[in-house]
């Protein structure tokens, strides 16, 4: 009888450990992998030549690497808001017709790229903690049709910055500015454009870091 306490407590104690063990070393390994992906600093950027710094920044503003390439004449930045600074002034220095380029080049949200997973590595990511790949049957249907007529009555997708909105805000958000004049629509859209830039900035280089 005791060896069948004894055998049952060491399996139990043998488990335990094992959790533990998994639990301790699994955690870390995940943080050191993140930690592995070190951000840039400002004077790395600085040194980037003109392919390079396209191959880093090109998709800032989602699909136009354009933006990257006019900017990288700028060179050299103060700190990462002096870059972002310089391609906040060459989007504002487009005219009408650039902007809403600028926001024709953006997928949908939960669009037929997200379903056929092609979109940006990028965008991907930001749609995911918005929670829209995980939409109800029901919230689907609103954005389609939501995004569908927001397209017909603008001619561009709906831009909104998916890092700082949850599924329901984005719907709602949606479901209001199809009140707004084409103007004000690609006003609102690229200073959503100008949030999103910045955070796929920050998430490539130290805010810290400054010449
Ligand atoms: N349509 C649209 O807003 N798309 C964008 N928003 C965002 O945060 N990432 C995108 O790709």
């Amino acid at each position: 009888m005791n060896i069948i306490i004894f055998i049952v407590l060491m399996t139990v104690t043998c488990w335990l450990r094992l959790c533990l063990y998994h639990f301790k070393f699994a955690g870390s390994f995940s943080l050191s992998k993140r930690n592995k992906i070190k951000k840039m600093l400002i004077s790395e950027v600085n040194a980037l030549g003109f392919e390079e710094f396209i191959k880093i920044f090109g998709n800032v503003v989602e699909m136009c690497p354009l933006v990257a390439a006019a900017v990288w004449s700028n060179l050299p930045f103060q700190d990462l808001e002096s870059l972002q600074n310089s391609i906040e002034t060459f989007v504002d220095q487009l005219p009408l017709a650039g902007k809403a380029g600028i926001l024709r080049c953006h997928p949908d949200l939960a669009g037929r790229l997200a379903a056929a997973d092609q979109l940006t590595d990028e965008s991907k990511l930001e749609q995911k903690a918005a929670g829209l790949d995980d939409l109800t049957p029901s919230e689907k249907f609103q954005m389609d049709s939501l995004n569908t007529r927001y397209k017909d009555k603008f001619g561009f997708p709906f831009v909104i910055c998916a890092r700082e909105n949850k599924k329901d805000a984005i719907l709602k958000g949606l479901a209001q500015r199809l009140n707004n004049d084409k103007d004000q629509e690609i006003h609102t859209g690229v200073a959503e454009v100008k949030k999103i830039c910045w955070l796929r900035l920050t998430s490539i280089v130290s805010t810290k870091s400054s010449l």
